[in-house]
Parts: C-alpha cells; structure tokens; sequence
C-alpha cells in the first residue's frame, strides 16, 4: 500500500515537472516570437497606415536577409516599413495594406518555402480582392532547378488574379546574381526618392585560415567526404547551430565564380568553422569547381574569404524539446552542429539521430563522436542505415518507416523534426516516411508550426 502511494506521488510529481518543463518551454518560445515582433514594430515606427509591408519566405536565410535589407533600404530613405515572414501573412493584413513588397524564394521543385506552406494552403487557395494593394516582387531562384523561381511566380500570379497593381515587373533572381540585385535597389529607390544605392552584393567576406583537413570515408564506394576547419583571422564570428557559410571562390581566368554554400557543423565555441564536404565529379570525371577547389588544391593554412549566414528556419528549439534529426551523407554537418550545442547543456528533452550512408566500415561520419552522444544522453537514440552493406538497398527513410511508431510517439512528446543532407536522394524519401508515419495534415501542422524544419541540397 505504502509502495503504491509513494509510487502515485512521484508519477504525480514527474508529471508536473513535466507540465512545467513544457510551460517553461512555451513561455521562452513566445518570449523568443515577442523579440522578433518588437524588432518588426521598431521598423514599422511613425509608419501608420503608408507604411510598406514587407513580406518574404526564405528556406536557408538569404531571402530573408535580402528582406531586412530591404526594410533598412526604405527605413533610410524616410519611407517606414512592416517586415513579416509569411508565416504570419493572412489575408486580412493583406487587405489592410496598401503597399507590398514580396521576397520569395523557391525550394524543392518549384515549392514554397516551408514557413509559407500555411499561407499557400490558406490564402493562396482562395481568390480575395485586392484591387486596392500594389505590389513588387523579388523573387529568388535558381535557373538549374526546372521550375526556376516557382514560388515567387506562383505568388506574383495569385496576387494578379486578386486584382493587385504592380508598382514595377517582377525581380527574378538566378543564383544570387548581383545585377538582379541591383535592380530591386534600384526599384526600392524610386519609392524612397534616395539616388545612391549602398552595395548589398557582393557578400563582405571574412578572413578565415583552413586549418584542417581530413578524409572522412577512406575506401568508401561513395564520393571522398571531407572535414574541414577554418580559423577565424582577424574577426570573432558568431553563429549557431543550423547556419550556412558561404565561401568565396577564388577568381580563374580572370572570371568570378561566386560563392557555394555549405551547412556548418561546429559551434563558436569550438574556436573553428567546421564543414563536411563532398567532392564532387562532373560528367567529364574532372572535379568539382568548389568541391575540387576545397578539398584538393587549397593548403593548409591557405586564407579562405567565407561568411556566415543566419538560416533561422534550421535553428535549434529550447534544449528541454525532444528533437529528431534525420539525415544522410554530408548533412550530418548540420545535424552535428545540433547535437554539439546540445551537449552543452546537463539536460535536453533527448535527441534522436536517424543517418544513411552506404557503408559502415568506411561510412560512419563522425562514430566515435556520435557513440559518445549516445553514452552521455545527447543521444538518446542513434539509428544508423548503410545501403551499401549487402543485401536490400536501405535508406534512412527505411529508418523513418520501420520506426514510425516512436516517431509518432516522440512528436506527441512535442518532438522537433529537423532533416539535413540531399534533397533528391533523401528528403523527398523522409518526407513521405513522416506522412506516412504520422498523416499528412499532422505533418503539414508540424510545418506550420515551425516544428519540421529542412535544410536539404
Ligand atoms: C533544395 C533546394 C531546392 C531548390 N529548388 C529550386 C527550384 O525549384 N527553383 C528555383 O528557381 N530555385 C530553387 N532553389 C534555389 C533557391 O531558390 C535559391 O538558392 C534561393 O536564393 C534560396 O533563397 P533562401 O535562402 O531565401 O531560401 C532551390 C534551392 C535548394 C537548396
């Protein structure tokens, strides 16, 4: 009897520390949305009801960057501006605007990026007036990927057929491209009156050393994956776990080759930027131009022009929140970012790693480290799946499938699903995994709610 009773207080009182944990959670989250929104408000300042509203969806930040960049731009030139990602667009701020500037980037095949996956779903289904509202649209894109600025077309179309005036034709950007730029700068000054344009592109670098580099799967049959380390020079960087680093290429031939983006897989702390590469082959066999560039003929203690860029749709929740991180190949750099920022903490809410690569004699990026997780409770689970170790081809959305009960178990636990690594190989494959695992409207409302996040190439 006695056993019994102290057996219900303490399930009683884990289950109110867990209602607390929760509570605490909720409160740092909407503390964390408050922030952003003061930080809007701040721009939107003496703005009233001329104020123009900026709305951008961005997947890896650059939209987003482009965005505030954007407010700052017609801030300066006197015009007061309302900045929203369209996660927190509807149709009646639409309908109280009376100027709109959109920044919208594409993902996928021709989709929107996942924080406007409500705003598609709710507002770009039906067909509202808003004969009342003009419009410009910087629409970001990539001219490899088939349906080339898919979504900013789909949301320039949807507000035509809403009776939306344009103030200027459409802005497409292809790859960053610095000229495309320029001309939205451009376009933002003949509402703003100001006649010079501060340079936004190209990117200010930083100076960084590499310090390290190491062959991650010697005798894999894959691609050579590489870990590399750079040292800050003459700055103190900041960035957390989840942020992309641009690296500047050098020039050949008299030509620029822009910049190749790579998820970063260390922390401040760590004193160095830390980035898993795979070389890449092209058709003719010759290497890769920032691949081969990174890991065959830069030297060690070379300087490297590289800078990092906010990707706030892959930041980390609050520590105390269960998170599953799936992912395959190279993108256990971002998911590695994640795990060494939890292991900075005495308690987590648990984390789950689910990773695919071919072969586990030469495949198993970062073993030791991980094993070292999953003895410590970082890890609280660590499912591997190698495709190349004989019989079935097995993925990491086998993973996903064969476990989906504990996946489903785990988001009722208010679990954070974050997928890094290829976008053809892996994630369309884990994301059929997680609809079938938990329903389609389930896991449309984890993306909606921010809590099913991407960082795929
Ligand atoms: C996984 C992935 C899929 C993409 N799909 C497309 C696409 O279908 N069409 C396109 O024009 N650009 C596509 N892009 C290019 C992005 O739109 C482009 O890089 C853009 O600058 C990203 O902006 P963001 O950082 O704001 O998300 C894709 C990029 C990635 C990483």
């Amino acid at each position: 009897m006695t056993a019994d009773l102290f057996r219900w207080v303490g399930a009683g009182v884990a289950v109110l520390l867990w209602l607390g944990l929760i509570a605490l959670t909720v409160w740092r989250v909407r503390a964390a949305a408050r922030r952003a929104a003061e930080q809007a408000r701040a721009f939107a300042e003496a703005a009233g009801d001329e104020a123009v509203l900026i709305a951008f969806a961005s997947q890896t930040g650059f939209g987003e960057e482009l965005a505030w960049m954007t407010a700052r731009a017609l801030g300066d030139g006197g015009v007061g501006a309302r900045i929203l990602p369209f996660a927190e667009l509807d149709l009646e701020t639409l309908k109280r605007a009376r100027r709109l500037l959109v920044v919208a980037s594409t993902t996928g095949e021709g989709d929107a990026p996942d924080g406007a996956a409500r705003f598609v779903r709710q507002a770009m289904g039906t067909e509202a007036d808003l004969s009342h509202l003009s419009y410009g649209l910087l629409a970001l894109g990539d001219r490899s990927y088939d349906a080339f600025c898919g979504f900013g077309r789909a949301v320039g179309d949807w507000l035509d057929r809403c009776g939306a005036q344009t103030l200027f034709d459409r802005v497409e950007v292809d790859n960053g491209d610095a000229g495309a730029v320029r001309h939205w700068q451009h376009q933002l000054n003949l509402i703003t009156g100001a006649t010079a344009a501060p340079d936004w592109t190209p990117p200010a670098y930083d100076r960084w050393r590499l310090v390290k580099r190491t062959l991650l799967n010697a005798g894999s049959p894959g691609g050579e994956a590489w870990h590399l380390a750079f040292e800050p020079i003459d700055h103190a960087p900041d960035w957390a776990a989840g942020d992309i680093a641009e690296v500047g290429l050098p020039a050949r031939d008299g030509e620029q080759p822009g910049s190749r983006e790579y998820s970063v897989a260390s922390l401040p702390s760590d004193g160095r930027l830390e980035l898993c590469i795979r070389l890449m082959t092209r058709p003719d066999g010759t290497p890769g131009l920032a691949s081969g560039w990174l890991t065959q003929e830069a030297q060690i203690g070379q300087e490297v022009a590289l800078r990092v860029r906010a990707n706030r749709s892959f930041h980390a929740p609050p520590p105390e929140v269960p998170i599953i991180l799936i992912g395959n190949g190279t993108g256990i750099a971002g998911l590695r970012g994640h795990l060494k920022a939890r292991a900075r903490h005495d308690k987590t809410g648990g984390g789950w790693l689910l990773f695919g690569e071919r072969t586990r004699a030469h495949d198993a990026f970062y073993d030791e480290e991980l094993r070292a997780w999953r003895a410590s409770g970082v890890l609280t689970r660590l499912d591997r799946a190698f495709s190349r170790d004989g019989g079935e081809h097995r993925y990491v959305q086998a993973l996903v499938a064969e476990h989906a009960r504990t996946v489903a178990d785990w988001v009722d636990r208010g679990a954070w699903i974050y997928v890094c690594g290829s976008l053809e190989g892996m994630s369309k494959g884990v994301h059929a995994a997680l609809e079938a695992a938990l329903g389609e409207d389930r896991l449309l409302g984890l993306t909606e709610a921010g809590r099913y996040r991407r960082d795929v190439y």
